[in-house]
C-alpha cells in the first residue's frame, strides 16, 4: 500500500476548489481507501483534496518571505486595493516586481486572504454581512441550500463546517495574508483556444469580412431580401476609392490627436503582470463633442454627406484594409513584447490563432494606447457620422423634407448608446476586452470595421427602404429602447459601484454571495434575474432598433442577431472565467440565479 505523502499535523499548501490558489492548511487525515487527505484551512473550513492538489511548504517559502515583507513596506492604501481584487488581477500585480530578476518574473506568486465559500447568501446591509434568515420566503429566488457531499466536483468534497455559528462573511475576516503559488499551467502559453481554436480561428478571419461585405451589398439594393444577392460580384475597381481611403486615413488621424489632447481626466487602468498600471486620458467626451462641431463646420461650408452613403462600400474596403494592415504591424511588434506583455488569451503558438486573437494586451506607441483608441473612437463616433449621412440620404433618396419617424428613432437610440460609452469610457478600462483579450485581427477589425458598418445596418437600410411606423410602433418602440436601456446601464452602473465599494450604502438592500477570493457576487436585484441582465438589457436595445426597419427583410436585424450570438458565446466565455475564480461560491450563485441572459433559458 503507498504511504501517504504527508501526515496528520503537517502544514501543507492546498489548492483550493476551482482555482489554481493555494492557501495554508493542516492535514487532519488521509484515507488509504480514496486516496484523499482531509485537510483543514485557518478558518475551520474542512475539505478532502487529492494529492495532487497539496503541496509542501517548501517550495512556496521563498515567495511567501519575498511577498510578505513587500506586501508590509507597501502603503496602507494599496494593500486595501489590492484585497479587493480577483485572484487573476492579483496575480498579474504580484507577480513580477519591475526590479526583480527574471528567474523572479517566472513565477507568479499570488497574494490572497484565506477566505472560505460561506453556505449562506449575505445582505449588504449596515456596512456589513449578514447572514440570510432561514425563513425569508420573499428572496427565495436567492436562497442557497447546504452544498451536498461531493457535488462540486469528484475532487473535492465540502463538508459541513465544524462551527456553523463561527461562520463570517469574508469581508469582515481579518486573515493573515497568505502566500500561494500559482501552478505550473500559469505560464504565458495560452492553452485553452477560443472561437473554435485554430480552424475556428482561420474561417472567421476569412468569413467576417465577407460577410460585412454581403451585408453592405444587401442593405444597400432595392430589394434587400436574402435571395436576390446579386450573382455578379462588385469589381475590384467599384470596391475601391483612393479619395475614400484618404479621408479614412484623415478621420483616424483626426481622432488620434483629439485622443491626445491634454484635456480630460488621466485614470489607471488594471494592474498587469507585472505589477504596473498603464495610465489612459478619458476625454472621448470631448473627443465627440469637437467631431460634431467639425462634421457640422464642413456641412456648413458645402462637405456632402451624401458622399458617405454613395461610398459606403469603399469606406468599408478602405476601413477592412487598414485594419488588416493594422493587425499585421500588431502581429510583427508583439514579437518584441515581454512575457509580461503578452495577452492571456493570444499566445498559443499558432500563428493562425494568435493573429486573429492577438499577442499583445495593451500595444502601445509611446503613450498611445492602440486598442483603447481603436475601441472607443474612430469607430464609435464614425458610426454616429455615418447615421447623420444615411439620414441625409434618406431625405434625398425617399424625397422628404424631414426624416422618417424610423431613421429619428435609429439615430437617437444610436446615439444615446454611444454618448453613454463615452460617458463611462473609463470602464471599459476593466472590460474582457481590455484585461484580458489581445489585440490582433478580432478586434481590430472588430473596432474599425465590423462596429462602423455592421452597427450602422438600421440607418444603412432606412436611407433606401421607407418604413412607416404607426404611432402605437413608435410608442412601443421607444418604451422597448427605454426599459432596455434602464436595464444595461443600472446593471452595469451597479455592479461597478458594487466593485468599487461593497459597502456603498446605495447598495446595501442587495443580497450578496462572498467568494474566496475577497469579491462578492451580486445575487439580487437585477443580478438576481438573471447572471448577465446587461446583456440582456443590450440585447432589449437591439430589438427596438431592427423594430424601426419592420418585418419586410431579416437584413435590419443583422445587428440583433449577431449581439445574441455574440453575447452568448461572451456568456460562456465569462462563465468559464468566473468558474476558475469563484469555484463553489459561482456554483452556488448559478444554483441561485440559474438563468444566464434570457429570463426561463438556462
Ligand atoms: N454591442 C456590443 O457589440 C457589445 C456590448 N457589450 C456590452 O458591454 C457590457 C459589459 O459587458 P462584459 O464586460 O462582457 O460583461 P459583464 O459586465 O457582464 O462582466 C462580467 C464580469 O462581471 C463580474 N460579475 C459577473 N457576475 C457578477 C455578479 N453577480 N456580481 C458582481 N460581479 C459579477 C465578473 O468579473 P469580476 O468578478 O472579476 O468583477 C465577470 O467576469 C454589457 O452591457 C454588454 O451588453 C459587450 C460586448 C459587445
Ligand atoms: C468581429 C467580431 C465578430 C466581433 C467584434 C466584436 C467587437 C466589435 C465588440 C466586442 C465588444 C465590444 C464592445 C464595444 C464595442 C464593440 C466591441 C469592441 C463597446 C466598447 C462599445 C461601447 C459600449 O458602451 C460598451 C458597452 C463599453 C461596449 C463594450 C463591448
Amino acid at each position: 500500500m503507498p504511504v501517504a505523502r504527508f501526515q496528520a499535523g503537517e502544514t501543507v499548501m492546498g489548492r483550493w476548489p476551482g482555482s489554481n490558489l493555494y492557501y495554508e492548511v493542516k492535514v487532519l487525515s488521509h484515507s488509504p481507501e480514496s486516496q484523499l487527505f482531509t485537510v483543514i484551512y485557518k478558518d475551520g473550513t474542512e475539505l478532502e483534496l487529492k494529492d495532487a492538489d497539496i503541496k509542501s511548504m517548501t517550495g512556496f517559502r521563498q515567495g511567501s518571505v519575498r511577498s510578505r515583507s513587500r506586501s508590509r513596506s507597501r502603503s496602507p492604501a494599496r494593500t486595501r486595493r489590492s484585497r479587493s481584487r480577483s485572484p487573476a488581477r492579483t496575480s498579474r500585480r504580484s507577480s513580477s516586481h519591475t526590479t526583480e530578476t527574471r528567474r523572479d518574473k517566472r513565477r507568479d506568486v499570488l497574494e490572497v486572504r484565506l477566505t472560505p465559500v460561506p453556505m449562506s447568501l449575505v445582505n449588504n446591509s449596515n456596512n456589513e454581512h449578514e447572514k440570510k434568515e432561514e425563513n425569508d420566503t420573499a428572496n427565495k429566488v436567492v436562497e442557497v441550500k447546504e452544498e451536498p457531499e461531493n457535488q462540486a466536483s469528484g475532487r473535492y468534497n465540502l463538508r459541513r463546517r465544524r462551527e456553523q455559528g463561527e461562520e463570517r462573511p469574508l469581508e469582515l475576516k481579518d486573515a493573515e495574508p497568505v502566500v500561494s503559488q500559482a501552478t505550473p499551467q500559469q505560464t504565458s502559453k495560452t492553452t485553452d483556444l477560443e472561437f473554435g481554436g485554430r480552424i475556428g480561428a482561420f474561417f472567421l478571419l476569412l468569413l467576417l469580412p465577407v460577410v460585412v461585405l454581403a451585408l453592405l451589398i444587401l442593405c444597400g439594393q432595392k430589394d434587400s431580401s436574402l435571395l436576390s444577392f446579386p450573382r455578379m460580384l462588385p469589381t475590384l475597381d467599384s470596391l475601391w476609392d483612393w479619395q475614400v481611403f484618404g479621408i479614412t486615413l484623415l478621420w483616424l488621424l483626426f481622432q488620434a490627436v483629439l485622443s491626445l489632447l491634454p484635456i480630460g481626466k488621466v485614470v489607471n487602468g488594471m494592474p498587469l503582470k507585472n505589477g504596473n498600471t498603464l495610465k489612459y486620458r478619458i476625454n472621448g467626451l470631448y473627443a465627440l463633442l469637437i467631431s460634431a462641431v467639425a462634421v457640422g463646420a464642413g456641412v456648413y461650408h458645402g462637405a456632402d454627406l451624401g458622399y458617405i452613403h454613395t461610398h459606403f462600400l469603399q469606406f468599408y474596403t478602405s476601413a477592412l484594409l487598414i485594419s488588416t494592415l493594422l493587425s499585421i504591424y500588431l502581429f510583427v511588434r508583439s514579437r518584441w513584447a515581454s512575457d509580461d506583455e503578452r495577452a492571456p488569451a493570444g499566445n498559443s503558438g499558432f500563428v493562425i490563432y494568435d493573429f486573429f486573437m492577438g499577442r499583445e494586451l495593451n500595444p502601445r506607441i509611446k503613450g498611445f494606447d492602440i486598442k483603447f483608441f481603436c475601441e472607443m473612437r474612430p469607430g464609435l463616433i464614425g458610426w454616429l457620422v455615418f447615421n447623420s449621412a444615411m439620414l441625409l440620404a434618406e431625405m434625398k433618396l425617399q424625397h422628404l423634407d424631414t426624416p422618417s419617424s424610423a431613421m429619428l428613432l435609429v439615430n437617437g437610440f444610436q446615439l444615446l448608446w454611444v454618448v453613454d460609452g463615452l460617458w463611462h469610457e473609463e470602464k471599459l478600462l476593466t472590460m474582457m476586452d481590455i484585461v484580458h483579450d489581445g489585440f490582433g485581427f478580432m478586434l481590430a477589425f472588430g473596432d474599425l470595421a465590423w462596429v462602423p458598418f455592421t452597427f450602422t445596418c438600421q440607418s444603412y437600410y432606412l436611407a433606401r427602404h421607407p418604413s412607416d411606423l404607426s404611432v402605437f410602433w413608435i410608442v412601443a418602440i421607444i418604451l422597448l429602447n427605454a426599459i432596455g436601456y434602464y436595464i444595461f446601464r443600472k446593471a452595469n452602473s451597479q455592479k461597478f459601484a458594487f466593485r468599487r465599494n461593497p459597502f456603498d450604502p446605495t447598495l446595501s438592500h442587495l443580497k450578496t454571495i462572498p467568494t474566496a477570493t475577497g469579491k462578492s457576487l451580486i445575487a439580487s436585484g437585477l443580478w438576481g434575474f438573471v447572471r448577465h441582465p446587461n446583456y440582456l438589457g443590450d440585447v432589449l436595445m437591439a430589438l427596438a432598433w431592427s423594430l424601426t426597419c419592420g418585418f419586410n427583410h431579416v437584413i435590419p436585424y443583422f445587428y440583433l442577431i449577431y449581439l445574441i450570438i455574440l453575447l452568448v458565446h461572451r456568456e460562456a466565455r465569462d462563465e468559464r472565467q468566473c468558474r476558475k475564480k469563484y469555484g463553489l461560491a459561482w456554483e452556488q450563485y448559478c444554483r441561485a440565479v440559474p438563468y444566464r441572459i434570457f429570463p426561463g433559458v438556462y
